[in-house]
Order: C-alpha cells, then structure tokens, then sequence
C-alpha cells in the first residue's frame, strides 16, 4: 500500500496543540504518510510560549538531507523557520528536489505574542521561498506585518492585501479572516485570475490553538492527493471547522483542537 507523503518543516510544540504535532496529526486523519523536519524545539502550552530552542543549522540540514535523498515527497508544508539563514537552507532544498506542491504557513509569532521567526527573516522568506509556493496562508496580523500596514481589519482590506502579497511570485494567496472582528471569519484565496471568499460563521471556542498550523497542513494534505488548489482549501476549511468545533480544553488557556472530528463528522 502507498500513501501520499507530506512533510512539515516546522517548530515543535510540547503542548500538542501547533506546529509538528498539529501537522503530523491531520496528516495521519487525512491518510497521508507524515514526515517531519524540525526547526526549533517549542517549551510551549495551553497559556503560551515559555522558550524557544531552535535546533542547529546543522541540525536542520542533516534532517532534510535525510528525508530528500531517500523519499520522494508530494507536498511540502512550512510553519516556524526561526531565521534568514534556515530558510535559505530549506528553499534550496525544495529548488533542488523539484518539490512542486509547497504550503507556506508564514508563522510569526504565537497568537500569545512570542516571535517564532526574527522579523528580519521576511524578506528571506519573500525572495528565496515565497516564489517556489502553491500557496501563501498568512493570516491578518502576519499579512498585515509583512506589507508594513499597521492592520487590517475589513473585508475590503483584506482583498486588498490578497492582491498586493500575490505580486510576491506565489502561485496563489490565502489570506485568513480568524482575527476579523465580527461574527463570521472570512478566508479569501487568490490564485492571480479568481477571488474566492470562503466564509465561515464564528464559532463561539476559546480552544483554537494550532488552527493556522492545521488548516496548511490539511492544504498540503490535499494537494498531495492531487486535488486542485481551490478544492484542497475547500476541504482544508471543512477540517479545521469541524477540529475547532470540537477543540479540547486541557489546560488553563487556550486549548488545542479536535483533530480527528472530520473523520468523525456526520
Ligand atoms: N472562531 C473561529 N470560527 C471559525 N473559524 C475560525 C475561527 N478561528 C479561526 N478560524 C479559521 O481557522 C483558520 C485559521 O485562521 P486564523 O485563526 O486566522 O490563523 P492563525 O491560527 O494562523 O492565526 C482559518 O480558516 C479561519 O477562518
Ligand atoms: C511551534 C509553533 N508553530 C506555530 C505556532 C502558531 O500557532 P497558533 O497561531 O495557532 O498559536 C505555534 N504556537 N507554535
């Protein structure tokens, strides 16, 4: 039996909730075969980021010399890249592997405000990674730092800010509404012809650690399948609803979600 393989190369979060362990989570629900390259080890839990131990250059290198000379991946997804340095390391690798189906999670910072990649990183990420990607997931804070804009906080805005970060070379943007204020979280995807609105009734859950991290997984999970861009997001949307629905309150702030409520779902 064979499965697609789907590799995150992201941060770990000893809480269980984000990065690697979010990642290897919905991979396994959507029977895919996860991989995993580490960037930074996280002492992190339901109230927020403690420590942050990024693992050597070395280090990095060594994993993704591992997994590239022996497996042939399908999909690539990036969450937590540390520094300027590692994501020229990584984007080389993705260059030299032909890795065509490449989610890029442009994680920041945590949502309790801990930074996860040096600000000086950006423009890194712009130029070397950001070309190679299928997709872009910014949500608002991180869109809203990486064009310089103090925020975005409408609708309006947001299409506004789907089209300027589509001129950075990714094949197409989605600009997440999670932090919209109202009652519904709108997601927009631009793919440089189509805008497509995906909205989404808030749901009244405080769990909701880790559903950046899990929505790109489920991305890269559904390109690794060979499902097109629009109907990998589509499915994605479906997933991380139905996981935040269910999100568990293990902890003394905000918990991780449910991630097997979409195998589960009625
Ligand atoms: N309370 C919520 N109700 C419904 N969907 C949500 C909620 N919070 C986040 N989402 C969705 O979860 C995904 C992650 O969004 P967001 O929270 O903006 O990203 P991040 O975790 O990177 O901050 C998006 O598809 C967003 O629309
Ligand atoms: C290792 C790691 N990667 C990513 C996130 C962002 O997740 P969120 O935006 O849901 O807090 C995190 N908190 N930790």
């Amino acid at each position: 039996m064979t499965l697609p393989k789907v590799l995150t190369i992201a941060g770990s979060d000893s809480g269980g909730g984000a990065g690697i362990q979010a990642d290897l989570k919905t991979f396994q629900e959507l029977d895919t075969y996860g991989l995993s390259v580490i960037t930074a080890i996280t002492a992190q839990n339901t109230v927020g980021v403690q420590a942050v131990h990024p693992v050597s250059l070395n280090g990095l290198n060594d994993q993704l010399e591992s997994v590239f000379t022996d497996i042939k991946v399908d999909a690539v997804k990036t969450g937590m890249l540390v520094s300027a340095d590692y994501i020229q390391s990584i984007s080389t690798y993705i260059r030299d592997y032909n890795v065509n189906k490449l989610v890029i999670d442009p994680v920041l910072g945590s949502t309790s405000g801990s930074e996860l990649t040096k600000n000086e990183a950006i423009d890194e990420l712009k130029n070397s990674l950001w070309p190679l990607a299928t997709v872009v997931t910014p949500n608002l804070i991180e869109a809203a730092r990486m064009l310089g804009w103090a925020s975005i906080n409408t609708v309006s805005e947001m299409e506004k800010a789907v089209y300027q970060l589509h001129e950075w070379g990714a094949k197409s943007i989605l600009l997440k509404g999670g932090h919209l204020p109202g009652g519904e979280s709108v997601d927009l995807l631009y793919d440089g012809h189509t805008l497509t609105h995906f909205p989404m009734k808030r749901i009244d859950q405080p769990h909701t650690h880790g559903t950046g991290c899990t929505l790109a997984s489920a991305i890269a999970a559904g390109l690794a399948k060979g499902n097109s861009i629009h109907d990998a997001v589509s499915m994605a949307k479906d997933f991380v609803t139905c996981a935040i629905r269910e999100g568990f309150s293990i902890g003394e702030g905000s918990g991780p979600l449910n991630h097997s409520a979409y195998r589960h779902r009625q």
